[in-house]
């Protein structure tokens, strides 16, 4: 008998919250972005609740205008080593560079984090938008955004090629003959390419998921067609139903088209739940959140998207000003949606600021709601799972307590975990080492 399909679940940890304004909050505690006990309460409270995954996102640069996320946070890689010593079912999401870390480094650092937490490690190959990063990096400028698929392709290839260096009968491990590995199951990727010349091999073998499950979260038409190529999971941003029905039904087609079964692909949009006993309590949670966006914070949120375009000396009554997003090297998926959408529904500047630096509203209301919402988007194909983000201290819990029981009524979420990898519990094939049997 065929199982029901059943979605997903991702989170993270609240730290100081993902809306650059709630670390305002009295509830929240101001270092809560490295606060290591509280990851650990965190996780193992996401354990518990049978969560999937916890991810971690990243920045490489800062300035005096990013969000206070941003200007303290853990190093991704780092926190979830620490983090899988601690859990032993949930997965760990890290966001890590292509255009900023060299293969080499970043597959044996994957690996060991996968290692140490027995195949429960997923990585969010990110290009980088943000341009202030190639300061820290000994360059003067960030690469293109088309340069960065190019070489984001050769590092995958790269980091993927490594990682197969030994087949999983490799080690023998004969003392009496003094035979510690088998030669011919040892393979030296020896790769040259445009960007990267990687000889190999990796020191260290295979876990027990085979390797890390690749997470994937940019948008664009590249985006996509990168993330159908090699992506097996997507995180994305994206407000409603129909737009996410689009999304999903393109990124599935790729997937496809690029000899992968759609299957292979899981996607997850990320959301907020505001949770009230009434409507009205949930309303209330989000317009509180919503109460401390300022105009000036919204507007230099924007400025991301834009190729550091300065909106605040512009009219904020004015229609949101003509732009092309072909020159958004930054996150021009997410500048092309801005740019849609205040189009289309003709937003003056201060509308479209508070628009996109407010949490959506698809996910507020009772928590048979938010049940009914997540139901709709995944039984009609808006997506797989979801990032599930709390927008508010103690958020998780309540979704965990309050949501949860009900989709696992309708079967929709897991009761148990299935596995003990993250591989296994998203129901992802185990990849086979490109060399065995050959
Ligand atoms: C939903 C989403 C989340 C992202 N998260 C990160 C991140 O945590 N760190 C990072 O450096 N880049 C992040 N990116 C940037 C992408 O990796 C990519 O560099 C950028 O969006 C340009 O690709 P695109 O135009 O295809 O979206 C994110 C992009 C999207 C759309």
């Amino acid at each position: 008998m065929s199982q029901k399909r059943q979605m997903k679940l991702g989170t993270r940890v609240f730290g100081i919250g993902h809306y650059r304004t709630l670390w305002r909050q009295q509830q929240v505690a101001p270092n809560g972005n490295i606060d290591f006990k509280a990851h650990v309460r965190q996780a193992q409270y996401a354990e518990s609740a049978k969560f999937d995954f916890i991810f971690f996102s990243d920045r490489l640069f800062f300035d005096q205008y990013s969000a206070p996320k941003s200007m303290n946070q853990f190093e991704p890689l780092t926190i979830i080593s620490a983090l899988s010593a601690v859990t032993s079912k949930l997965g760990f999401v890290a966001t890590a560079s292509t255009s900023y870390t060299e293969p080499f480094n970043l597959a044996r650092i994957l690996m060991s984090a996968d290692q140490i937490s027995g195949g429960r490690v997923g990585w969010n190959a990110v290009t980088t938008a943000l341009s202030g990063a190639a300061l820290n990096f000994s360059r003067d400028k960030h690469f293109s955004h088309s340069e960065r698929y190019q070489r984001a392709q050769e590092h995958l290839d790269i980091v993927r090629g490594l990682w197969d260096t030994w087949e999983d009968d490799a080690f023998v491990y004969d003392k009496e003959n003094n035979k510690f590995f088998d030669p011919a199951k040892l393979h030296t990727l020896d790769y040259k390419g445009q960007f990267f010349n990687v000889r190999g091999p990796l020191n260290i073998s295979r876990s027990e998921q085979g390797q890390p499950v690749i997470f994937q979260a940019g948008g664009s038409e590249t985006g996509k067609t990168f993330a159908a190529q090699n992506a097996e999971g997507i995180y994305t941003i994206i407000d409603t139903l129909p737009e996410a029905q689009v999304f999903y039904a393109d990124v599935k087609r790729r997937t496809v088209q690029a000899g992968r079964s759609e299957d292979d692909v899981l996607i997850f949009p990320g959301m907020y739940p505001f949770i009230g006993r009434t409507e009205k309590e949930a309303w209330d949670k989000y317009n509180e959140v919503v109460s401390y966006i300022t105009y000036e914070e919204a507007v230099t949120e924007l400025k991301l998207f834009f190729k550091d375009t300065d909106f605040s000396k512009l009219d904020p009554d004015a229609p949101f000003p003509e732009f092309s997003t072909e020159s958004s090297e930054g996150y021009r998926s997410m500048a092309d949606r801005i740019v849609r959408i205040a189009k289309g529904e003709r937003l003056s500047l201060k509308e479209t600021a508070f628009r996109f630096g407010s949490p959506k509203q698809e996910f507020v209301g009772t928590p048979e709601r938010i049940a009914d919402r997540m139901q709709a988007w995944f039984e009609q194909r808006g997506c797989d799972g979801f990032n599930v983000w709390a927008p508010y201290v103690g958020g998780q819990e309540e979704f965990a307590e309050k949501v949860l029981p009900i989709l696992q009524d309708r079967g929709l979420f897991r009761k148990d975990y299935e596995a003990d990898t993250l591989r296994g519990n998203l129901g992802l094939s185990l990849p086979e080492n490109r060399y065995a049997g050959k």
